[in-house]
């Protein structure tokens, strides 16, 4: 790592590649399982699923130690439409690269294909209370979307935790910049997902930000003004959030702002 920095209440690590970045997430990630797991029963974690966190991901599954049948997994978003055998549903993304590879206790879905999507709400908003989010692992989008609460959706005091979006069109581009669909008319228009509420709900946040298709958003995220225009700005209010960046998404970050 090369350099520590705080901006309002949120940490801020920089290293110098994406591979490193990934690495060194995975670690803390696997520290805190551990940590808790040595003081809870059941530890709860939501992961992302977009390709901002395969580095990540691919170095929590081969991390050591941790007794993954206590340890329960949600996600953050699932597409209206989608279900999750589907190769391009969130839950088929997660299952793919973390779950399929360790022994996880419960993965809960969201059904994108729920008949009733505001009762697949409620029953994931319970679930989420139930349980009590310790670990939330989360990225942020080119737009500052975090999950996919975008800036026309966002609400920071939403009564609601889990709840039916449509989805802005920078979204929608970002999925094909980032190979996960061909064109942009193939990408769905509507999801659920977990509300900025739920997300900040977690007791430990780990915000991997890499690349340079998200120094625009690295930027706002820190130097804009707290609020919905820019969702991920809420992160600086946090007690426990830290962000990872690589060179790239950090080329934007002034380092005045060293502690
Ligand atoms: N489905 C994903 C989320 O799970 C992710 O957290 C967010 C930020 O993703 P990214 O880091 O790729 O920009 O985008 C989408 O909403």
């Amino acid at each position: 790592m090369e350099k520590e920095y705080y901006v309002d209440r949120l940490k801020i690590k920089k290293y110098s590649s994406r591979k490193e970045m990934g690495a060194a997430a995975a670690v803390e990630v696997g520290q805190m399982l551990r940590h808790l797991l040595e003081h809870k029963e059941l530890v709860s974690v939501v992961f992302a699923s977009a390709p901002s966190q395969n580095e990540f991901l691919d170095g929590l599954r081969n991390y050591q130690g941790i007794d993954w049948s206590r340890v329960v997994a949600f996600h953050m978003d699932e597409y209206i439409g989608l279900e999750a055998v589907h190769p391009q549903s969130f839950a088929y993304f997660l299952n793919d690269r973390l779950f399929s590879h360790v022994p996880i206790s419960k993965f809960f879905y969201i059904d994108g294909c729920a008949q009733n999507v505001e009762e697949e709400c409620k029953r994931y908003e319970q679930l989420l209370k139930e349980y009590k989010v310790d670990i939330v692992c989360m990225g942020i989008g080119e737009n500052t979307h975090i999950a996919f609460n975008d800036p026309h959706v966002a609400d920071f005091s939403d009564p609601k935790w889990v709840k039916v979006v449509d989805l802005d069109e920078a979204s929608r581009r970002q999925q094909v910049n980032d190979g996960c669909f061909e064109r942009i008319e193939q990408v769905p228009t509507h999801a659920l997902t977990l509300t900025i509420p739920a997300l900040l709900s977690g007791a430990h946040l780990f915000c991997i930000v890499p690349g340079k298709n998200k120094a625009i958003a690295v930027q706002q995220t820190l130097y804009e003004d707290i609020s919905e225009l820019y969702p991920s700005t809420v992160l600086r209010k946090h007690d426990n959030a830290i962000l990872y960046l690589d060179a790239e998404s950090a080329s934007r970050v002034v380092m005045k702002d060293v502690t």
